[in-house]
């Protein structure tokens, strides 16, 4: 077994097994206590709720607490392996929330038979959380699912593998591009993958102006063409109208690669066939699309980024979704939509720009980052992307009506 393998086995199985645990935030050791947190005393509040539901984030733990939630069939790169084993991802996931949002996060994996019965079940749970992340749920069943559990619920639901993933691709994509001296209106975008993060992703930065007809989308069947009949209506979006058949057909010349797929499926050969100075996003995870050794080795005018902590520009949802949460909750916000997604995009990309605390350049074990082709994209240990990316978000969901305050609580994030 490998040296590595064997410690992360050894960092999940000791001194306890898993990532996360419950702590108590009120005195729990005397008589008195006990008649306070259970019974007689807990019927205080139960009545205050039943009352009027706001009461519950005043007298529970539901406006700081996320549901990660996961059936296991998309479990990052590796593909559908149920429910039980995507728990490790999903404790990750809540690791993440607390350690760099402050926000208690529980997994949540459910099995189901048909999407409806995954609905139901999140639908009826929904209430109990501030808000819902939903992890690791394969295209297409993860668009009608977000889309259902948006109308039904009242708290924030957000697919993490669409929407983190689309926020973090389009800050790290917007900067690269400026250093690599090219601009998003007229650049041609090589999409590997067609599910979740692809769609996702394409879309975003057609909003942030790249233009539909010059992204070429393959999934395992190669190029997303007109002329396909087996199409999802999502893939249906992304059809060109080309002869271009395979990933060496569009690769020709182009300025961009995002790679939401799996592992090793872009060759050394395919990336020399780039224009100059190309920008390489090659995000599937734990193993991406090229390794960033083999592509650096290909050729030396590119901007090279993974989903990876071990390598520079780490390309991943881990700088988005415990901000985006962090910001929507603070202002109790109903939903996560489109101004608050673009409020994170800049104030992401807005961080790589600025000189980089000491405290950054240590737990990164580097002597310096300087915004250029090593550095396109905030450290996740970064404390300003909580300060601003929350901020950011909160300030747009007031602004867009989605949150019952009028303004920021005074000193917020300050
Ligand atoms: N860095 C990050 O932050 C993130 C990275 N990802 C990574 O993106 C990848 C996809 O995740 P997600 O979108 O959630 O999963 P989905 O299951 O929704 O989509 C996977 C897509 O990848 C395509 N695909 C898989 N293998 C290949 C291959 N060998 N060649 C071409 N296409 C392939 C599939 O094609 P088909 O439609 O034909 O089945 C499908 O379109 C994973 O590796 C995941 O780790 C995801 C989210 C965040
Ligand atoms: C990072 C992540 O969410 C994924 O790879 O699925
Ligand atoms: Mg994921």
């Amino acid at each position: 077994m490998s040296d590595f393998r064997q410690r992360a086995l050894d960092y999940h199985a000791s001194p306890v097994p898993g990532k996360i645990s419950i702590e108590l935030t009120k005195p729990a050791e005397s008589v008195g206590d006990l008649a306070l947190a259970y019974s007689p005393g807990v019927a205080e509040p139960v009545k205050e709720i039943a009352a009027d539901p706001d009461n519950a984030y005043k007298y529970t733990a539901k406006g700081n607490l996320v549901a990660v939630i996961s059936n296991g069939t998309a479990i990052l790169g590796l593909g559908n392996l149920g429910p039980l084993a995507s728990k490790p991802v999903m404790e990750g996931k809540a690791l993440l929330f607390k350690r760099f949002a402050g926000l208690d996060a529980i997994d949540i994996e459910v099995k189901h038979r048909t999407t409806d019965e995954f609905i139901n079940t999140v639908a009826n749970i929904a209430d109990t959380f501030g808000g819902i992340n939903l992890e690791d749920i394969k295209a297409p069943e993860c668009f009608e699912i977000e889309q259902e559990l948006i109308k039904r619920c009242r708290v924030p639901v957000f697919h993490d593998d669409q929407h983190g993933t689309a926020i973090v691709t389009a800050a790290g994509m917007l900067n690269a591009l400026e250093v690599q001296g090219k601009h998003i209106h007229d650049v041609t975008i090589i999409c590997m993958g067609a599910g979740a993060a692809a769609v996702a992703c394409m879309e975003l930065l057609i909003k942030c102006g790249a233009q539909r007809e010059r992204i070429y989308m393959l999934d395992r069947k190669g190029v997303i063409h007109t002329r396909r009949d087996d199409l999802t209506p999502h893939k249906q979006l992304f059809a060109n109208n080309t002869d271009k058949r395979t990933l060496e057909d569009v690769m020709q010349d182009a300025d961009v690669f995002v790679g939401v797929s799996g592992p090793d499926v872009l060759p050394p050969e395919a990336l020399k066939l780039m224009a100059p100075n190309p920008v390489v996003f090659a995000c599937s995870n734990p193993d991406p699309e090229i390794k960033p050794e083999l592509a650096h080795g290909a050729r030396d005018d590119l901007i090279m980024a993974t989903g990876r902590s071990d390598y520079p520009n780490q390309v991943n949802n881990v700088l988005c979704f415990p901000f985006i949460f962090r910001g929507a909750l603070d202002v109790r916000a109903s939903t996560i939509n489109d101004e608050m997604k673009v409020a994170a995009v800049e104030a992401i990309r807005s961080i790589a720009r600025e000189p980089v605390p000491e405290s950054v350049l240590k737990a990164a074990d580097v002597k310096e980052l300087k915004f250029g082709r090593q550095y396109i994209i905030p450290k996740p240990m970064d404390p300003r992307l909580c300060q601003r990316v929350a901020k950011a978000v909160a300030q747009a969901a007031i602004d867009t009506g989605v949150s019952p305050f009028e303004a920021l609580p005074e000193g917020y994030m300050e």
